[in-house]
């Protein structure tokens, strides 16, 4: 634990009834004003994570601290922790002013008090001159804010966000994950958002963590998490991904698809079977000839920006290419790739023995 370190998790199990655990011996620490994501399918855990934080629910097992402090028996309105629920829960009958005030109030605070950090924390949310609008008269996006002033005005030093952004439409959707990263960049106060969209994730995090059925299957920044799967869920679930089966020959030298090709990975055992990630946008198209791989295309989509090209090779590996060039149907092409494109993963790897197996391996690599 770092000075960094607001909140931990110890070996906490949840479990509702005597249901199996949703929560399963999770471990993790959240730093002091970054913006976190907890990404995953619907059922993961990550509401339930979210509540425990908050202090709605308490752990089965495990400790749970905030600012270095055991916390599992604190109730939720003596943690320095607001949340911004999915549908805002707003009070309908109270206007803008009020519904933020509300917290305020109920702490008895003194009237001016109370008129500065309401103003303040519209101001925040660009919503000055709101004040006086019923809350139906305010559209998504400017409930939205409304929550995340509630929020705010108590100056928590984290906030819980549960997928905030999911009852907006696509456009509002895009333009409300800009203003809440602005808005935490500003406060400069820990944000932990939940969402299972992966671009969502990917575009707003300074650190993902990414969960299935219970446990953080990797956490890491997006580029990390996106350039180094640690496993087939993590990959397929963070955009899309061409997985097959491989061999490690030995350092830098990876066999699939019948051929051997040089890679940037290491640490494996000799001949170690392994499956391969390459994503598709790294993937180029050549003339047949000059391919590393000789694939024969199947079906093209036109996405917009790309194409989306679904390929087979001669050992019945699917793979799909994103690509601005167009291909014919039916054809053969080449496809290429750098070595730093191919990633490879070990069956069965935890994210701690691939941080260990990287870290003795890049010691061994720095003494050679
Ligand atoms: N109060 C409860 N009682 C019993 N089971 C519950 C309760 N709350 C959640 N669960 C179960 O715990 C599991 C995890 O739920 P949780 O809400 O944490 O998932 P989630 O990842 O947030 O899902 P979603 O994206 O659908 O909201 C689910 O199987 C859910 O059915």
């Amino acid at each position: 634990m770092t000075d960094h370190t607001i909140i931990r998790f110890e070996q906490v199990t949840k479990l509702y009834d005597n249901d199996p655990p949703v929560l399963n011996d999770v471990s993790f620490e959240i730093e002091r004003g970054k913006f976190y994501t907890l990404l995953g399918p619907s059922g993961c855990g990550k509401t339930t994570i979210l509540r425990l934080i908050a202090g709605f629910i308490e752990p089965s097992n495990g400790k749970i601290f905030i600012n270095g402090k055991i916390v599992n028996d604190v109730p939720a309105n003596k943690r320095q922790v607001n949340t911004v629920f999915q549908d805002y829960a707003l009070f309908p009958h109270l206007n803008v002013y009020e519904n933020v005030a509300f917290g305020l109030r109920i702490k008895k605070l003194k009237h001016n008090e109370i008129d500065r950090k309401v103003k303040e924390a519209l101001r925040f949310v660009n919503l000055e001159g709101y004040e006086k609008r019923e809350i139906k008269e305010m559209s998504g996006g400017q409930r939205q804010r409304v929550a995340i002033a509630r929020a705010i005005v108590n100056e928590p030093e984290v906030i819980l966000l549960d997928e905030p952004l999911s009852a907006l439409d696509l456009k509002l959707r895009t333009e409300m994950q800009y203003e809440l990263r602005e808005l935490q960049r500003r406060l400069g106060i820990t944000f932990i958002f939940v969402t299972h969209d992966q671009e969502e994730a990917l575009a707003m995090s300074d650190e993902i963590f990414v969960l299935n059925n219970g446990n953080i299957e990797q956490s890491g920044t997006p580029t990390d998490i996106y350039d180094e799967p640690i496993n087939r869920f993590v990959a397929d679930f963070i955009g899309e991904s061409n997985i097959v089966p491989g061999v490690m020959l030995k350092d830098f030298s990876v066999q699939f698809a019948g051929k051997t090709f040089e890679c940037v990975d290491g640490g494996f055992d000799p001949n170690e079977a392994v499956e391969i990630v390459i994503r598709p946008e790294d993937l180029e198209i050549t003339m047949p000839e000059n391919g590393k791989l000789r694939v024969h295309v199947d079906s093209q989509l036109f996405r917009g920006v790309h194409y989306e090209i679904s390929c087979n090779d001669q050992d019945g590996n699917e793979w799909l290419v994103h690509s601005t060039r167009k291909a014919i149907v039916g054809e053969e092409i080449g496809l290429t790739f750098d070595p730093e494109a191919i990633h490879v993963m070990r069956h069965g790897e935890t994210e701690e023995e691939f941080d260990k197996r990287l870290e003795a391996y890049e010691e061994g690599s720095y003494e050679k």
